[in-house]
């Protein structure tokens, strides 16, 4: 197997941790002469970066001078793309506002959290800046921490589905000419096209997880390209057979000639609350704040898929109202169903006749739920949005503890 990358990429990413993490997968197969020659360049490159601070290039800091004798807590957040206002606009309903003096200043405050500090950075270098020690805690993809963080121990996914920037990274191949009847990874991987002298070329801005899923597949020749965006092309420009790219609807598949196969999905991703080990082992305060920020998460996270359902109903007693609820599936709420007498004033008299049920249900089922509780005599039902729900404690703050070894 062989990694083709044209130079100029390759030296915008950091040449210290890209080509080690290969040389690792793959201690000797580096055939390639091309990407011996990136490499001994690469190696120059770090070698000059010690010896020359004016020709230096460095991907963040390379110790970790810069993260001893800070006080504040940073959290990175994604300065732009289709992350960005999702990200914010999270943190808003979790009653976070995150104050940015104006957008190109990339230093924000966050007024309910005084010890912590925003800094807005693109993706990638949140999961750098994580690992460097320039950063504590950041928002980001799980395909861009898998990427980037190449299983890296000190990185923690502290919530791992925070409901937006949901897409699948995929290979996808061609719907026509030799490709029209592959449906799967393992019929693409058994064409006789494919051999050492011309490899299955794959068009990927995951030049990590592409090699490895690979490996892992036992697909032995192939070839990696890269390029920064509009993947989707290099088939119908002739530079690859396949690509290896982020898929959400499917619309730029579709309007490309592109079909993803069965076996091809590397990962499933959306947004996720990411820290480093380091930070909340070493930096005070840092653990209150993840626990505070993971409280707030996961308080929302969960009210936003329940509503609150009020209902009118008559009865004996508390108890016999329960008895009935009960029966019905769908009507547990969280914790059993809250009743609670209705008091009534007739002919100057205080009585009760009614009792109110109130519960939450997930807003799927919401309208099976109203069926269900008219069908044991609800009545007058009111229907709201729920904000937050807290509970006594989250399970991923007992993971996170038991994870850190607390
Ligand atoms: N089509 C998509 N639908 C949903 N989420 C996506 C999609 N593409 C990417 N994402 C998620 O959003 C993150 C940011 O993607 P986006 O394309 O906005 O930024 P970027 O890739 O950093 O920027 P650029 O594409 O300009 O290089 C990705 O890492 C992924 O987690
Ligand atoms: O399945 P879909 O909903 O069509 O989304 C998939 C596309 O979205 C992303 O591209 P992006 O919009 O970030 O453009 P880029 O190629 O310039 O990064 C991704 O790289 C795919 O090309
Ligand atoms: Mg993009």
């Amino acid at each position: 197997m062989s990694i083709a990358i044209p130079l100029n990429t390759t030296l915008q990413h950091s040449p210290s941790c890209l080509f080690p993490s290969y040389s690792l997968l793959y201690p000797t197969p580096l055939a390639d002469v091309s990407v011996r020659r990136i490499r001994r360049r690469c190696l120059r490159m770090a070698t000059s970066s010690v010896s020359s601070a004016q020709s230096s290039v460095q991907n963040g800091a390379t110790d970790a001078v810069s993260a001893v004798g800070r006080n504040q807590i940073r959290l990175g957040l994604p300065s732009k793309g289709r992350m960005a206002t999702d990200t914010l606009d999270l943190l808003k309903d979790c009653q976070l506002f995150v104050k940015q003096v104006n957008p190109r200043q990339y230093v924000a405050q966050i007024p309910q959290l005084p010890n912590t500090e925003v800094w807005f950075q693109r993706p990638k270098d949140i999961v750098r800046k994580l690992l460097s020690g320039d950063l504590d805690l950041g928002i980001v993809g799980l395909d861009i921490v898998s990427e980037f963080g190449q299983g890296n121990e000190d990185l923690i996914i502290v919530h791992e589905s925070l409901n937006f920037g949901d897409c699948h990274l995929s290979l996808a191949i061609p719907n026509y000419g030799i490709f029209e009847n592959i449906k799967s990874l393992k019929e693409l991987a058994q064409m006789p096209q494919w051999t050492e002298e011309r490899p299955l070329r794959v068009a990927t801005g995951f030049t990590y997880l592409g090699p490895k899923f690979m490996k892992e597949n036992g697909i032995k020749h192939v070839t990696f390209s890269t390029a920064d965006g509009a993947l989707e092309a290099a088939p119908a420009m002739g530079i690859a057979d396949a690509i290896l790219d982020l898929v959400s609807s499917g619309t730029t598949l579709k309007e490309n000639n592109l079909k993803e196969i069965e076996g091809g999905v590397v990962l499933e991703s959306q947004a996720a609350l990411v820290a480093s080990r380091r930070a909340l082992t070493e930096r005070k305060g840092a653990l209150d704040t993840v626990h505070e920020i993971l409280e707030r998460l996961e308080a929302h996270l969960k009210a936003d898929g329940q509503f609150t359902v009020v209902a009118n109903m008559r009865g004996t007693d508390a108890e016999e109202v329960a008895a009935r609820v009960k029966t019905q599936p769908s009507l547990s709420g969280l914790q059993g169903p809250t009743i609670s007498p209705v008091y009534c004033k007739r002919d100057g008299k205080v009585s009760i006749e009614f009792y109110a049920i109130v519960i939450c249900v997930p807003k799927k089922a919401l309208y099976e739920s109203v069926q269900q509780l008219r069908a044991v005599g609800g009545s007058g039902v009111l229907v709201s949005p729920l904000t937050y729900i807290f509970d006594e404690d989250t399970p991923r703050w007992s993971q996170l503890l038991s994870n850190l070894g607390l």
